[in-house]
């Protein structure tokens, strides 16, 4: 296939000529769950289900009802619940398994068991004691016996790339000829390579017989990190299911990322030439959802959904960015749901990019006031990971940003009970020798602690955002507490750490007391000529 491809062509990913769709498969309720750390329960899995069939999945694997009642039911859940997608059950070729499958799946608008038997040598001779044939005849029964049970059956040869690929397309023919209308063939241990998988998918349609509405689907692990790469060689080569699981959860290193195998084939739709039904704007927040659910974080440096797919901090690219937002980005973070491309400060970020936020914050150095900033900033960055609006305001305005008081805390006293109020009692000192000590209640023990800080210190802080984040691992890691408040009409933010949490809260309300007081009354930006 040849393409023509014009990096700077904002309209690359426009879809205005009809082609061949690609069904989603999406797997991450039962591969991607199925992987230590990742176990959903019955409503996890419910709300999961409604956030994929936003998103437009194909078909939905809900579980494996035959693991555990839970997973039966909530495979049972989704099928009565979900009314757009095929909803899939996943089933080994024995009739237990097939028979409670069928029920689970008994209130779907449309059903899908899914089969899967070994076919590799590895598999036949080691795991399942069979032959050849027997593989064919229980793979063959079994998908009989389904069809019966549900409107469409999928089945899945494990370890299909490590099968003998003769014996693959007598399997393949057969469980066509059986009933199957999907045949996928998955690399169970992700040991194939691109052109590897994709000569085979081609070999499997040469070959196989089957009816024309029989697809192919490819299934690919990330053992050597080609699930992705693999995935789209496979459609290059014919299949036209891939599954897959979003943040790429599943066995082992996971499975093809379902929301970056999606982008790579709209943004590279002229190299593909397919479509997916995807609404790739809710990518990330359906990513976010999965993290809440299974506590386990997507590394920020992950494809399309991670903190710095859309994050920019060197001042090469930034200011490559500031003048043309394809020279470093060939999506746009709106389309995956993500908001807008961030510029952050730090100390690979250079004039342009510092200039620009400036401007934003409502200053306007000329050449001279710069040249201070600037320097301000390098050395403040070499100390900071990342260099906040706060911080440069307090550069720009000719203040230490890294002063701190001039209130400290002293002592620090909270008292919760579950389900009642919690109060807190906060000292402070002043840098101008003033001693006060506050008592508040709240709702919880941080509220509880702010109304105290508020209380001691005379600031009103209207709080709009609280997070709280490990820093370190281990019984004993640190807690980071990030606050925004709202203050004489500007936002306000600090950051405190400590292993108490609550400890880290006060941390984080006396430093936005402090800049709030350091700052006031707002000297005019002229000030940095006196830095
Ligand atoms: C590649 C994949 O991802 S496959 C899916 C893997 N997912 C899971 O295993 C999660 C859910 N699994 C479970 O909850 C359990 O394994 C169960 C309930 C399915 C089975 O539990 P048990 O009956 O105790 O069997 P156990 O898991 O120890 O062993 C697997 C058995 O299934 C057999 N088996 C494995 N695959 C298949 C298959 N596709 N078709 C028929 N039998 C199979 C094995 O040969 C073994 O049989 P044996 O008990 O006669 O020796
Ligand atoms: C059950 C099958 C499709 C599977 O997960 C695999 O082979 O990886
Ligand atoms: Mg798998």
């Amino acid at each position: 296939m040849t393409h023509q491809h014009n990096p700077t062509d904002e309209n690359s990913d426009v879809t205005d000529v009809a082609a061949e769709r690609v069904r989603i498969f999406d797997t991450t309720l039962r591969d991607g769950e199925q992987a230590p750390g990742f176990s959903m329960d019955r409503r996890a899995k419910l709300r999961m289900a409604h956030a994929l069939e936003a998103l437009g999945i194909d078909v939905i694997e809900a579980g494996f009802p035959h693991a555990s009642p839970d997973d039966f039911n909530a495979v049972a859940e989704i099928a009565r619940a979900l009314r757009g997608p095929t909803i899939c059950g996943l089933a080994r070729c024995q009739t237990g398994d097939i028979e409670s499958t069928g029920r689970a799946l008994e209130g779907a608008h449309h059903s899908r068991i899914h089969l899967f038997l070994s076919t590799s040598p590895l598999h036949r001779e080691h795991k399942l004691g069979m032959s050849k044939q027997q593989v064919i005849d229980t793979a063959c029964a079994s998908i009989e016996r389904a069809k019966t049970l549900s409107h469409e059956v999928e089945f899945s040869a494990e370890d299909a790339m490590r099968t003998e690929p003769e014996y693959l397309v007598e399997v393949f023919s057969a469980a066509a000829a059986a009933g199957a209308t999907t045949l996928n063939a998955p690399d169970t241990v992700g040991y194939m390579t691109p052109a590897e998988i994709a000569e085979r998918f081609a070999y499997l349609l040469k070959h196989v017989r089957r009816d024309q509405h029989v697809i192919f689907s490819s299934h690919c692990h990330d053992d050597l990190g080609m699930a992705v790469a693999n995935s789209l060689a496979a459609v290059s080569a014919g299949a036209r299911q891939v599954e897959c699981t979003i943040n790429g959860i599943g066995e082992r290193a996971g499975n093809a990322s379902l929301e970056e195998v999606v982008m790579a084939l709209r943004v590279r739709r002229p190299l593909f030439g397919v479509d997916t039904g995807i609404d790739t704007r809710k990518l990330y927040p359906t990513s976010r959802l999965l993290t809440q659910l299974t506590g386990q974080a997507v590394p920020r440096n992950k494809a399309v959904v991670g903190e710095n797919a859309f994050a920019h901090e060197s001042g090469i690219h930034q200011h490559g960015m500031l003048k043309h937002r394809g020279t470093y980005e060939i999506m746009h973070a709106q389309d995956v749901g993500m908001g807008e491309t961030r510029l952050v400060l730090g100390k690979h970020s250079g004039r342009h990019a510092l200039r620009q936020r400036l401007q934003v914050l409502g200053h306007t150095p000329d050449e001279g006031e710069m040249d201070i900033i600037f320097a301000r900033f390098k050395a403040l960055a070499d100390k900071k990971r990342e260099v906040h609006d706060e911080d440069l305001e307090a550069i720009a305005l000719g203040h230490d940003p890294e002063a701190t008081g001039p209130w400290r805390i002293t002592q620090l006293n909270t008292n919760s009970h579950m389900g009642g109020s919690a109060s807190a009692s906060v000292r402070l000192t002043h840098d101008n020798g003033h001693e006060v000590g506050e008592a508040a209640i709240g709702d919880g023990p941080v509220d509880a602690v702010l109304r105290a800080i508020e209380r001691a210190t005379g600031t009103a802080l209207d709080v709009t955002q609280f997070q709280v984040r490990a820093v370190s691992e281990g019984g004993d890691a640190q807690g980071q507490a990030q606050l925004t408040a709202r203050h004489a009409e500007r936002d306000w933010r600090g950051n405190g750490v400590s292993t108490d949490i609550i400890e880290a809260t006060a941390h984080a309300a006396l430093a936005i007391v402090n800049r709030i007081e350091r700052q006031a009354p707002a000297p005019q930006p002229a000030a940095v000529a006196g830095l």
